[in-house]
């Protein structure tokens, strides 16, 4: 039988509620044809495993191949096509070559369907729910510190003089060098109202920055310097942490962990660099694995989704043909 419609059923109450509450979703960054979509699929499912209430959106540059979009799709994620974005021309030596796609992340703002996102690179796993971030006050820009200790911050003058913010009374920041460097985000993931008015700031001050070796971070907190807010590092556990400031993590109290150290990606660990053999390291990149190989997580086995013709070849078999063997140091989750 039809549902009965009429001015005041509950349902259809339901609907206008639902249609006025604040749209809200977690979003990531996705280039290229390469590996990180393994990351993209871990986080889908990471987010799903914890229940959050919010989609993942992906921003996909023009790159990122057909296949891969399926997967996603397949995975539940609402894929969103952007433009890259270029920093000031024939400046980009600035910057670490590795870095300068990331400006395309500039493209989120665009998204105002969205009242409030959460951004989070592809490389970070979110282990507890974390969709209470999303009722901080607007008006600000919410992320955590990073660490200046690790050597690819070699080409600053923090990391000439051992100053760290994470740890700002170890070594004194001289008076000769000018005032303190303000608070210094990681953007890896962050708290943020999609604006147009925003975007279009956003690009036109990007026009004339020229880029630095951070590239889109170091231009997202100059930009953001006045609204930053930091927020506990429980919610981007930014790994070098572990060895360099161990005493400002409680890792059972993490959220949430950016695997951005050199060697940690766990779909390309290898346990080979430095600290990566660590039992801490090991530890989480199980983790991360353990939620990707989980094929109680995927999208398709979470809902009472239609059967599917199971001779059909599309992007499973591509999941299929990309699942990455789980390297031999980290056993399979013992049998339940
Ligand atoms: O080939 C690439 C490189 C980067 N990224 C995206 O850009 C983000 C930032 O790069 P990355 O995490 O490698 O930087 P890190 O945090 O390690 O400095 C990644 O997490 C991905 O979301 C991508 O999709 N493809
Ligand atoms: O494009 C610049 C990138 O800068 C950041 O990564 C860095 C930063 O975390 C340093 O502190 C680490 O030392 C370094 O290893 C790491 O790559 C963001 O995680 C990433 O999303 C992206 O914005
Ligand atoms: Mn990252």
């Amino acid at each position: 039988m039809a549902p009965v419609f009429n001015n005041n059923s509950a349902l259809t109450t339901g609907l206008v509620k639902a249609a006025s509450l604040p749209s809200r979703a977690y979003v990531t960054f996705l280039a290229g044809n390469g590996d990180y979509v393994k990351g993209v699929v871990g986080l889908a499912k990471g987010l799903r495993k914890v229940k959050s209430a919010y989609p993942l959106v992906v921003a996909c540059l023009p790159d990122v191949p057909e296949e891969h979009r399926a997967i996603l799709v397949n995975q539940g994620c609402i894929v969103r096509e952007i433009e890259p974005v270029y920093p000031p021309e024939n400046q980009t030596q600035f910057a670490m070559a590795y870095y300068v796609i990331n400006y395309s992340k500039l493209r989120i703002w665009e998204f105002v369907e969205y009242s409030k996102m959460i951004y989070l690179d592809g490389d970070i796993q979110v282990f507890e729910n974390i969709d209470h971030l999303f009722d901080l006050p607007d008006g600000y820009f919410y992320a955590v510190k990073d660490c200046f200790c690790e050597k690819t911050w070699s080409h600053t003058p923090q990391y000439e003089i051992g100053y760290c913010q994470q740890c700002p009374d170890k070594v004194q920041w001289p008076e000769e060098l000018g005032p303190k460097p303000p608070l210094y985000f990681n953007a890896g993931m962050f708290v943020y109202e999609p604006s147009l008015p925003v975007y279009d700031d956003l690009l036109s001050t990007l026009k004339t920055t020229p880029p630095t070796p951070f590239a889109e971070q170091d231009f997202l907190n100059m930009f953001f310097r006045d609204i930053y807010k930091p927020i506990p590092p429980i919610y981007n556990l930014v790994l070098a942490m572990l060895w360099r400031h161990p005493e400002n993590i409680e890792l059972e109290k993490v959220k949430v962990v950016h695997y951005c150290a050199a060697g940690s990606k766990p779909w390309r660990y290898t346990g080979k660099e430095e600290n990566m053999e660590r039992e801490d390291i090991k530890m989480l990149v199980k983790k991360w694995w353990d939620i990707y190989d989980d094929e109680s997580l995927d999208y398709k086995n979470t809902l009472s989704a239609p059967a599917r013709n199971p001779v059909a070849i599309g992007p499973d078999a591509e999941v299929r043909r990309m699942k990455v063997r789980r390297p031999r140091y980290l056993a399979a989750p013992s049998a339940a």
